[in-house]
């Protein structure tokens, strides 16, 4: 898998992270394993906690994150992703001035977590059933953060579920926001700035902030699976 994921063309998509913020990589997993990963949903031994979404007024669904050790899959997926994406973070982190460099390894990024107590793995599976939503958010799970992040479709739009867009906004500084609304096919993964992207003004870089979440679904049910880099204090 770490192979397959290193043949990819990086460099475009790299290039698309710089110029939008984010960037689709299609039949990124089979069908089968879309599968296994959904229906791994009601495996309890797999979760350390579960969040009803409405009792926070995240939204209305369910998600569970992961225990540690990771699922090899996942684990293989959120290294090799990091490898490719850590210089795009990186070069943002250089436009915005800030001093902030990411490490080449996920693990090294581990370690700055867990000298700020951010050891709690963030991956999680979500599943939203009709009315199901997911209102505007940042993944910020502490001091420590990448500034990227990416999201599987296990579910096919139309097919599994009507609705249920993925949107990402973007607040201008001075504008109204803008928003961008996508509908990854499943097996399709979806790489995304966290909190702020660098936009060139006349002036250097400035920062967009940056949101996402999930439209209404309609119909059906739609799973995804959520892999943010960071580990969380809670
Ligand atoms: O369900 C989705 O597509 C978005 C989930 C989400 O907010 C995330 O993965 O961070
Ligand atoms: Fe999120």
């Amino acid at each position: 898998m770490q192979n397959e994921i290193a043949q990819l063309p990086w460099q475009i998509y790299r290039e698309t992270l710089h110029n939008k913020g984010f960037v689709i990589i299609d039949n990124f997993l089979s069908e089968e394993q879309c599968d296994a990963l959904r229906q791994q949903y009601d495996n309890p031994g797999l979760y350390r906690k579960t969040i009803t979404m409405e009792r926070y007024r995240f939204g209305k669904g369910e998600y569970k994150y992961m225990k540690y050790p990771l699922p090899p899959l996942i684990q293989s997926l959120r290294e090799a992703v990091y490898e490719q994406i850590v210089p795009v973070a990186n070069q943002w982190m250089e436009q915005v001035k800030s001093d902030t460099r990411y490490p080449p390894k996920l693990s090294e990024l581990h370690e700055l977590c867990a000298a700020h107590q951010q050891v709690l793995p963030t991956v999680l599976i979500l599943k939203y059933q009709q009315d199901g939503f997911n209102t505007l958010h940042q993944d910020l799970y502490g001091d420590i953060f990448f500034p990227l992040q990416m999201v599987f479709m296990l579910t096919e739009p139309e097919a599994d579920y009507s609705g249920g867009e993925f949107v990402i906004t973007e607040q201008i500084p001075r504008a109204q926001s803008k928003a961008n609304v996508l509908k990854p096919r499943k097996g399709s993964v979806l790489i995304f700035a966290t909190n702020y992207r660098p936009v060139k003004g006349t002036q250097g870089y400035y920062r967009v902030n940056m949101k996402h979440g999930v439209s209404t679904v309609h119909n059906g049910q739609r799973f995804s699976l959520g892999v943010i880099f960071h580990d969380a204090l809670t």
